[in-house]
């Protein structure tokens, strides 16, 4: 094959993976050279590379034989000149003072505090975060990288940065020779405000290419923060090339964050995603059990009669954060006044929370969070406009209200501008039909169900 086949074989390869599939992945591909059924492609970097080979080689492979029968393999690599303008930066700065070299990143290399209760063992594990929990054990081990990164995502308060703070311990602890750097979004954020105004760039760059792991918590923030992403975007790829494991944090599924680039995106995505569920009643029963013990070494007198416990796991639901501060103050309270927690004091002391966790949900609450997950105006989704952008929010809200809230149909017609019950009925079948049909639907109705629950 020839570069000129090449080029045509690009176009062809256009056709079938999309513009924004062939812009970041197949343009950047050089053909080098076939050798003994080996067709040899230049990529500017490994990781380019390995996810080319991963996603597309079945696809070139196709093509490329298409044009050159004799061909049996792919070979995706990155030209030695390319390594060779990257490398000497190592032996210049070998040579170089070595003293402030090394100082500065070093110094300036500090990981965020780690909460000490935030361990493996603190965390209980039941169906809704088992593979979450088994994702972060693997990672926490520090042996050879298997999904980079690992990507962990879930509802507020479900235990992400508990997770996160857990594996941190835990590499500490197996592997203390590793550069471990844990932090939130917001600090990288912060951390790279700061080089480009003290003019460190280069610094900056340094410190995070030269950890061993790096993890940063709640990603969703750096969204829609352009320079900030496309930083983040070259540290991602400079340590995956060098096969360093990155551990990221989000609310979200990575494709679902807004504003965030897609090219971010799609190397968020192509490790491990997984995704801590919303806690069921086990879990948080068996969460409220640890915490306990935990609190026995405060209160050792602690007394709590039976039932207790499962009347908390049942009554609050929404986050694992919730359930933990009612469980602190009813032994503080129970402390202060000398008595046994029993229900009627639980319900005397937590009655605020209580009352808050068996939240009405209202329409208008609805249509203002569908409007704001579609990026439409409310006053587009009460509207008469029939623009499918429009029409099929309105649907979800008109979905969401029957099911989360005690209206009749006419009643939520009635909020959407006025419209008749059989319109509602109409819209609440069609999301019906669509939740089966269409996962994205279906994830959007269970992000907006999250949200409007907390
Ligand atoms: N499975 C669990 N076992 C024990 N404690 C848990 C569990 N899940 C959550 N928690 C506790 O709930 C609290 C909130 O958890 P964490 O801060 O990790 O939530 P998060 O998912 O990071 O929330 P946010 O979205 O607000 O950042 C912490 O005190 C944590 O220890």
């Amino acid at each position: 094959m020839t570069k000129e086949q090449w080029g045509q074989l690009q176009q062809r390869l256009l056709k079938t993976v999309g513009q924004n599939n062939y812009k970041n992945w197949i343009e950047p591909i050089e053909f080098g050279s076939t050798q003994d059924g080996v067709a040899t492609f230049e990529v500017p970097t490994n990781f380019l590379g390995n996810y080319v080979s991963q996603n597309f080689a079945d696809l070139i492979l196709h093509e490329v034989r298409q044009e050159d029968p004799a061909v049996r393999r792919l070979r995706f690599a990155v030209p030695s000149h390319v390594n060779a303008t990257t490398k000497p930066a190592r032996p210049a700065q070998a040579t170089a003072p070595r003293a402030p070299a090394e100082k500065t990143p070093r110094s300036t290399l500090s990981t965020a505090p780690l909460d000490a209760r935030f361990t493996f063992d603190n965390f209980i594990v039941g169906k809704p975060n088992e593979l979450a929990h088994a994702a972060a054990k693997r990672v926490a081990e520090g042996g050879p990288v298997t999904f980079n990164p690992l990507f962990l995502y879930g509802g507020v308060g479900l235990g992400k940065t508990h997770l996160m703070h857990a594996i941190a311990h835990e590499l500490r602890l197996r592997r203390p020779e590793m550069n471990v750097l844990y932090l939130s979004a917001e600090q990288f954020m912060y951390r790279f405000v700061q080089a480009l105004r003290d003019r460190k760039m280069m610094d900056f760059k340094e410190i995070f290419r030269s950890v061993d792991v790096l993890m940063v918590d709640d990603v969703q923030f750096i969204a829609g923060k352009g320079s900030t992403q496309e930083e983040f975007f070259h540290t991602f790829n400079a340590l995956v090339d060098q096969n360093k494991q990155i551990i990221i944090s989000g609310d979200r599924a990575p494709g679902e964050i807004k504003d965030m680039e897609e090219r971010v995106k799609s190397r968020l995505q192509c490790g491990l995603v997984v995704d801590l569920h919303p806690t069921d009643y086990e879990l948080r029963l068996g969460i409220l059990q640890s915490k306990v013990e935990q609190q026995r070494k405060n209160y050792p007198g602690l007394d709590i009669s039976d039932g207790v416990l499962e009347f908390l796991a049942h009554r609050i639901s929404t986050n694992v954060r919730v359930l933990e501060g009612a469980l602190t103050r009813l032994c503080a309270f129970a402390s202060l006044v000398g008595r046994e927690i029993d229900m009627e004091l639980t319900q005397d002391c937590l009655s605020d929370v209580l009352r808050a966790s068996e939240r009405k949900i209202t329409v208008e609450e609805i249509q203002r969070k569908v409007s704001d997950h579609y990026n439409i105006r409310l006053s587009d989704m009460i509207g008469p406009k029939r623009l499918r952008s429009y029409a099929r929010p309105r649907q979800v809200a008109m979905y969401l209200s029957k099911k989360m809230t005690s209206r009749s149909l006419p009643e939520i017609g009635r909020r959407f501008g006025g419209r008749d019950h059989t319109t509602v009925m109409h819209g609440v079948k069609r999301i019906e039909e669509l939740k089966i049909q269409d996962g994205q639907i279906a994830e959007d109705l269970e992000l907006l169900r999250r949200a409007l629950e907390e």
